[in-house]
C-alpha cells in the first residue's frame, strides 16, 4: 500500500452553533493528487486551516508522515514538510522571483541554520530556489521582480516557493483561480507531473481540472464528507449530483 503522507482523523470544528467540520477523515498517499471539493461554505477552507495549523480543531488529529502534528504551529508543520499555497497571493512583490523562492526554502529550514555561515546559507537557499523555479518553468525569470510577472507566472512562483522547501505533502488552495485557459492548461500539466514528486491535496473549483487530475476525490457538504473515491465514482454519485445541482462547479459540468 502507498505510504501515507498526510492523514486527517475525525476532525471537528464548530463556529458557535455552525459545524464547519463534522468528523472529517481523509488521507493523502504518496504519488497522488487528492482533490477536496464541495459547494461554497462546505468547509474546505476550514479543513485546510486545521491541516495547515492556523485553525485549532475541537476534536480529531492531523498526522504528517505518521507524526501527530495537531498541536503544532503552522511554522513547525512547515518545517516538518507541509508545503502550501494560498488562495490569496503571499508573494513579496518588490522582490525577485528567486528571493521569493528563497523565502519559501527558509520556511522549511526555520532556525536550523542559525549557526551556518551566512554565505553557506545564501548558497544553499539560492540552489533550492533556482531548482524550484526551474521545476515550474520560471528559470529565465529568476531575477524579475514578482510584481512584473504575469498572473499565471505568479501562481507558478507561489508553487515554486512551496517546492523550494522540499515538502513531503503539498496543500494547494485554488491554484487555477483567476487563470485564463492557457495558464490553467499549463498549471494542470505541471501538477499532473508534480504528483510523482510530492503528493498534493488540491482544493479547486475548476471541475475540468479536478476530474482530469485527481486520483481520488473527497466531497464535503455542510462540513461532512458525503462521498469519497475515484473520479468516475464521484461523478456517478447521486448525493454529489444532488448537492451540486444548480452550481457552476458541479461535477456533471466537467466534460471529462
Ligand atoms: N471564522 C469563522 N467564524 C464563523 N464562521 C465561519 C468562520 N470560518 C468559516 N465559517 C463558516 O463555516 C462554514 C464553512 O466555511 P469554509 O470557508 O470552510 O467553506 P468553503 O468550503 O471553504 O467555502 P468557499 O468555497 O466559499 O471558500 C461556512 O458556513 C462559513 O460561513
Amino acid at each position: 500500500m502507498a505510504e501515507t503522507a498526510l492523514r486527517v482523523e475525525g476532525l471537528c470544528k464548530a463556529f458557535g452553533g455552525l459545524v464547519a467540520s463534522d468528523r472529517v477523515s481523509l488521507d493523502l498517499r504518496a504519488g497522488e493528487i487528492h482533490a477536496l471539493i464541495g459547494p461554497n461554505g462546505a468547509g474546505k477552507s476550514t479543513l485546510i486551516g486545521q491541516i495547515a495549523g492556523w485553525i485549532r480543531p475541537d476534536a480529531g488529529r492531523v498526522l504528517l508522515a505518521g507524526r501527530d502534528v495537531t498541536r503544532l504551529s503552522p511554522a513547525r508543520r512547515a518545517r516538518l514538510g507541509l508545503g502550501r499555497t494560498f488562495q490569496v497571493s503571499t508573494l513579496a512583490l518588490p522582490l525577485s522571483a528567486r528571493r521569493n523562492a528563497m523565502i519559501g526554502a527558509l520556511a522549511r529550514a526555520g532556525g536550523a541554520w542559525g549557526f551556518a555561515r551566512p554565505l553557506t546559507r545564501e548558497r544553499v537557499l539560492t540552489e533550492a530556489a533556482d531548482a524550484a523555479l526551474a521545476r515550474v518553468g520560471l528559470a529565465a525569470r529568476a531575477d524579475v521582480p514578482a510584481a512584473e510577472l504575469s498572473h499565471g507566472e505568479r501562481r507558478r512562483l507561489e508553487l515554486a516557493c512551496a517546492l523550494a522547501g522540499a515538502p513531503r505533502a503539498l496543500l494547494l488552495d485554488e491554484p487555477l483561480a483567476g487563470m485564463g485557459p492557457e495558464g490553467a492548461a499549463q498549471m494542470t500539466e505541471l501538477l499532473d507531473a508534480l504528483r510523482r514528486e510530492v503528493p498534493i491535496l488540491l482544493v479547486e473549483h475548476d471541475m475540468d481540472a479536478v476530474f482530469r487530475l485527481a486520483d481520488r476525490i473527497t466531497v464535503l457538504a455542510m462540513g461532512r464528507v458525503i462521498a469519497h473515491g475515484p473520479p468516475a465514482a464521484i461523478r456517478a454519485d447521486a448525493a454529489v449530483r444532488a448537492t451540486y445541482l444548480g452550481q457552476d462547479d458541479r461535477p456533471e459540468a466537467a466534460d471529462v
